[in-house]
């Protein structure tokens, strides 16, 4: 006769839930504190010159634990450069949900953008990891274009709103905003390390909205 099933005691989870949610939090805490350590390595001393090893001491952990959760260096830029592109566009949404009149949200964008280039290893490192694209074997992201995207919209609502002067471009001035932007923040950088970029940015906004406004 067919043995009456036995019946198994409910498989405990707690524990082992428990288990594989401090292991899952410590991967996450590990995945971050390695995309730190290579945004400070590929800032300061550039792609080429940065080897995994140095990101694991950076990081305090070892080669394996960065193999773990980045196949190769080339997948820390892609990281790291898509995390800079994350900070850029949580900045824009922070000055998107401000409400700012139009012209203004474009140089609370660029101001508070600038501040973010020169106190934010994750930006500073993106930065220079788009200069050394064509030394990195993998896809990078599209540089400038999400940004001057951002841009474009306003200056088109100002222009809707009747706040650009008569023949004014949005597209035209966007793209000269995010080339005199990537501009100062290079020069600052290289003279500088970014310290006067703040300064650099305001004369841009300066010099081109009043032009721009109606
Ligand atoms: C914010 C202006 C453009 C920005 O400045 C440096 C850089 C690096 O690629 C940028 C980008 O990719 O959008």
């Amino acid at each position: 006769e067919r043995s009456a099933p036995r019946s198994r005691p409910a498989r405990d989870t707690a524990p082992r839930h428990r288990d594989t949610g401090l292991k899952q939090e410590r991967a996450v805490r590990t995945r971050g504190q390695v995309l730190d350590a290579a945004a400070k390595a590929f800032a300061t001393k550039g792609f080429p010159a940065v080897t995994v090893q140095d990101v694991a001491e950076l990081a305090g952990v070892t080669k394996g634990a960065v193999y773990f959760h980045f196949a190769n260096k080339e997948a820390l830029a892609q990281a790291v450069a898509e995390e800079f592109y994350h900070v850029l566009g949580v900045i824009g949404q922070e000055v998107e949900e401000a409400g700012l009149p139009p012209l203004q949200a474009v140089s609370e964008l660029l101001e508070r953008t600038a501040v973010a280039f020169r106190d934010d290893t994750m930006v500073q490192a993106g930065a220079r990891l788009q200069i050394e694209r064509s030394l990195i074997g993998a896809e990078m992201p599209m540089p400038y274009l999400g940004y001057t995207e951002s841009l474009t919209t306003w200056l088109r609502q100002a222009r809707t709103e009747g706040h650009l002067a008569a023949g004014t471009s949005p597209e035209a001035t966007a793209r000269v905003l995010v080339s005199a932007f990537f501009g100062a923040q290079h020069i600052s950088w290289v003279l500088n390390d970014r310290a006067d970029i703040a300064d650099r940015v305001q004369e841009i906004l300066t010099a081109v909205v009043p032009l721009a406004a109606a």
